[in-house]
């Protein structure tokens, strides 16, 4: 965090190593991530081959594998088709787009397979008893649906048809595999009714479809059915609606004629596609149409027919390996493990459901923070909701309305929520509730164990968290919190620890560590822990803190509950997750699939102004504000701490109430500094990457970023000081002209380039005065902070001569007249030796 270029093996600077490991992990990733897919969509075709092979073992991909195929699909998908791991599964899948033959050369309406009928969703839906078609089962109905003309009896209500969902971007509409939506007890209208769930976000939407109790109701059991539906890219109204059809037997999908009657592949990318006669003739797709534990012989003629249609022959570009090596099963799982995984599944989808209705209620609100829910109906401890009042908080919001239920019933969770939201709160509560319930089974203990720990990036926010806890636990004596960070004497801490209460302990990963390394009774202690918080999870799951993380995780019980907090939650920090949630987490974006990450109420601007000027303009971006606002309190973010440094000498001198925070300091100051600036009005804090997460500093007017961030989300953190709880705010991002790269980066966000304000001469002397008066060895500080900073940024570094030329730059735009130089060693590690503009020390 912050400091001058440090060294590694391999002559990289610390941010070069940190990024060649960051995208050495992505790409580990990501193939990791295809590898899997692929392994998916064979074993899914692999499945559907087995069941159509004539004299082919009823289900021979169930016996064949280290792990049962069915069991390995239910894995995966498990892992992909969570809500909100949607992006994992489509990241490579490209737009769908099922052709559309011209008029004349569409096929003629053709009649089911006779016993086959239509199945209306509305009667699905409806839980009525369905009935067959007027038209006994014709597939005029289907046409026309698929036309997308309007036919009588169907209106505007059309999609009411359709429970599957359309992504209106990509063009599809997914409905998840059967063992999401069946269930042996899902006969009646309301269990239907439970066991179908839609989660729906503007990027991509998700249902999974009610099972058909009719095929019960005629005899057959019930028909677990997977269907995805193609949609017409860009238009989920031409969406082509899913239509069913069953016999005495079996269930039918009908989904996409064209496309599927071409060739039907799982793996939808393939556009190259030989005609399948005997699929042709049908324009069908039988998705799946077996029990598992039936076989070919039991099949009625209508279906076996149709599956000799789909005969080897007509699925050889699926990639068939016709002589399969036998494997050894290790596992087949029993009836009641599956009906247990049912069980499981069918409890998260009502979890999910739930918190999908509180996103539509937040979403319906506008942009309120706040719920109407209070917390004494939370079914936390009284004594906690008496701290509560006192503090202010009656009313729960939006995040903690969310995942106060999910984390009180002991469920691993993952919540994504915007900044300034109330996430503290939203984990103390349940951390305080789970000492509480520890705290009476575990009375005998002479040093009592530490039930719960928050683990949290910078000391600032632990030292935050700390006095929230501090404020929620006030009435419950005898739960003592406290904190671990760097920077204090690790001999104090041991007494403190040892000495004082501690039931709930917030804590920086690197000192946490060294307490566990070096302190055996500390372990001990840890080992009665019952629930574990990681504040700002994608950064502590980042490929800086990971390592530790990973250590910490070791020394903890396995036994516990976790919870994952953060503003942002990108993809690879899903994945990663599962090094310390349990598999069966639940994901709670309150921010939603699509939704613009930043509060809405803050106001972004973008300024490209030459690197030259930047200080100047900084002087008059504040200036400028101090004169519209009385209470002005602003954050001013700079690339590295020497660089803050060299902005906050700059602006005292300029006699402007600044004062400074980043990592250079120690550790006293920065305490201090920072409840000064928490409690006080009418001041600017020159910051660096210290106080770009978590930290709350209430009522900030503006926030400025002087230079690019390192990515995305150190963007919309530092934003994020601004605008909270609902409030309104400004945010600046000051940028170079190659810096604009950056741009692409946030292209999403509702961020609007502001025109460039003129400075006046006078002040512009003024700047360049101050300047002046900076200590020389500050100024050398910070051109090599600098240049540290964006040598570490691959779309800067490429370049080196680029690089030294812009250093050069930023030199003498900071009064140097020539840049101070390198040592050889240095320069060599940054891949700076021999490079024109840059000097090295004799
Ligand atoms: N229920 C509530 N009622 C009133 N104020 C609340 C409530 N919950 C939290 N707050 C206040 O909202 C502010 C923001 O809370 P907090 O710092 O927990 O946000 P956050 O979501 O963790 O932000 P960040 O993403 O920046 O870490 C704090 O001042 C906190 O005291």
């Amino acid at each position: 965090m912050g400091g001058g270029p440090r060294t590694f093996p391999g002559g990289l600077s610390k941010w070069q190593h940190k990024r060649m490991h960051e995208k050495l992990a992505r790409g580990k990733e990501r193939g990791l991530l295809r590898h899997e897919k692929q392994l998916y969509l064979a074993r899914l075709r692999s499945e559907i081959r087995a069941s159509h092979l004539p004299g082919a073992p009823a289900s021979p991909a169930d016996h064949a594998g280290p792990t049962s195929s069915r069991a390995h699909i239910r894995a995966l998908a498990d892992r992909f088709l969570r809500p909100g791991a949607e992006d994992l599964w489509n990241d490579d899948d490209g737009p769908l787009r099922r052709a559309r033959l011209p008029p004349h050369q569409q096929q003629p309406a053709r009649s089911l397979p006779s016993g086959a009928r239509m199945v209306d969703w509305k009667q699905v839906e409806s839980g009525e008893k369905l009935k067959p078609p007027r038209g006994g089962g014709d597939w005029k109905d289907w046409e026309e649906l698929d036309s997308g003309e309007p036919t009588a009896g169907r209106g505007a209500g059309n999609e009411q048809r359709l429970p599957a969902a359309f992504n209106q971007r990509r063009g599809y509409g997914t409905a998840a595999p059967w063992w999401w939506q069946w269930s042996p007890g899902s006969g009646t209208p309301s269990q239907r009714k439970e066991a179908s769930f839609g989660f729906f976000g503007p990027k991509r939407c998700y249902s999974v479809m009610p099972p058909c109790s009719p095929c019960r109701e005629s005899g057959a059991a019930l028909m677990p059915l997977v269907a995805r539906q193609l949609a017409e890219a860009g238009d989920g109204r031409n969406a082509t609606p899913l239509a069913l059809f069953y016999t005495q037997e079996r269930l039918y999908s009908v989904a996409a004629p064209r496309r599927f009657g071409q060739k039907w592949r799982p793996d939808s990318s393939d556009e190259d596609g030989e005609v399948m006669p005997a699929a042709r003739d049908l324009r069908l797709a039988k998705f799946v149409a077996s029990r598992e534990d039936e076989s070919e012989d039991d099949e009625p003629g209508e279906t076996s027919a149709i599956r000799r249609k789909w005969s080897t022959a007509a699925l050889r570009n699926c990639d068939m390996k016709r002589d399969r090596r036998p494997l050894k099963s290790y596992e087949e799982e029993s009836d009641d493990d599956i009906t247990g995984r049912i069980q499981e599944l069918r409890e998260e989808i009502r979890n999910r459901e739930v918190l999908g209705a509180e996103r539509r209620r937040y979403e319906s609100r506008g942009e309120s923070v706040f719920t109407n829910k209070r917390f004494d109906e939370c079914g936390i401890s009284p004594l906690t909701v008496k701290a509560l009042t006192d503090a202010g908080y009656i009313q729960t919001t939006v995040v903690q309305e969310a995942t106060l239920p999910v984390c009180l019933e002991g469920k691993d969770v993952l919540v994504k929520a915007k900044t300034g939201t109330g996430k503290s709160v939203a984990f103390l509560l349940p951390a305080i509730e789970s000492v509480l319930n520890a705290m009476k089974s575990h009375t005998n203990h002479r040093v009592s164990p530490i039930f719960a720990l928050v683990l949290c990036p910078t000391r600032e926010l632990a030292v935050q968290v700390t006095a929230e806890a501090n404020v929620l636990v006030k009435y419950h004596h005898g739960v003592g919190v406290q904190s671990l960070i760097g920077g204090t004497r690790f001999k104090l801490d041991q007494r403190r620890l040892e000495s004082d209460p501690c039931q709930i302990l917030v804590a920086t990963p690197g000192r946490l560590l060294d307490h566990i390394e070096n302190r055996s009774s500390f372990s001990v202690r840890l080992m009665g822990l019952k629930l574990l918080v990681l504040d700002e999870a994608d950064h502590l799951l980042d490929l800086g803190f990971r390592k530790d993380i990973e250590k910490i995780a070791d020394s903890l019980p396995r036994q516990r509950q976790t919870l994952l907090f953060s503003a942002t939650v990108p993809k690879e920090v899903r994945r990663v997750s599962q090094m310390v949630l349990n598999k069966d987490h639940v994901f709670v974006d309150t921010v939603g699939l699509g939704a613009v990450e930043t509060p809405t109420k803050v106001q972004q601007q973008y300024l490209v102004v030459p690197h030259e000027l930047h200080f100047h303009m900084v002087h008059h971006l504040l200036r400028e504000h101090i004169d519209q606002e009385v209470d002005y309190k602003v954050i001013v973010f700079c690339t590295t701490a020497m660089v803050t440094e060299f902005m906050y000498i700059m602006l005292r001198v300029l006699k402007l109430n600044v004062r400074e925070i980043h990592s250079r300091k120690p550790q006293l100051y920065r305490t201090r500094i920072s409840e000064e600036f928490r409690d006080s009005n009418r001041l600017i804090l020159v910051t660096s990457d210290v106080s770009t997460r978590g930290v709350n500093y209430p009522d900030v007017t503006l926030v400025i970023q002087a230079g690019v961030p390192p990515g995305r989300e150190h963007y919309i953190h530092r934003l994020g000081r601004t605008g909270r709880e609902g409030k309104s705010g400004k945010g600046i991002l000051l940028i170079a002209p190659w810096e604009e790269y950056f741009l692409k980066e946030i292209h999403d966000l509702p961020i609007q380039k502001a025109p460039v304000p003129q400075i006046d001469q006078e002040m512009k002397q003024k700047v360049d005065d101050s300047i002046k008066i900076v200590d020389m060895s500050i100024k050398e500080a910070a051109y090599h902070a600098w240049l540290g900073y964006y040598n570490s940024i691959a779309d800067i570094s490429r370049d080196k001569v680029m690089l030294a030329d812009l250093a050069s730059r930023f030199g003498v735009s900071i009064g140097m007249e020539k840049p101070p130089s390198l040592f050889r060693k240095t320069a060599l590690k940054m891949g700076l030796k021999g490079v024109p503009g840059i000097r090295i020390r004799k």
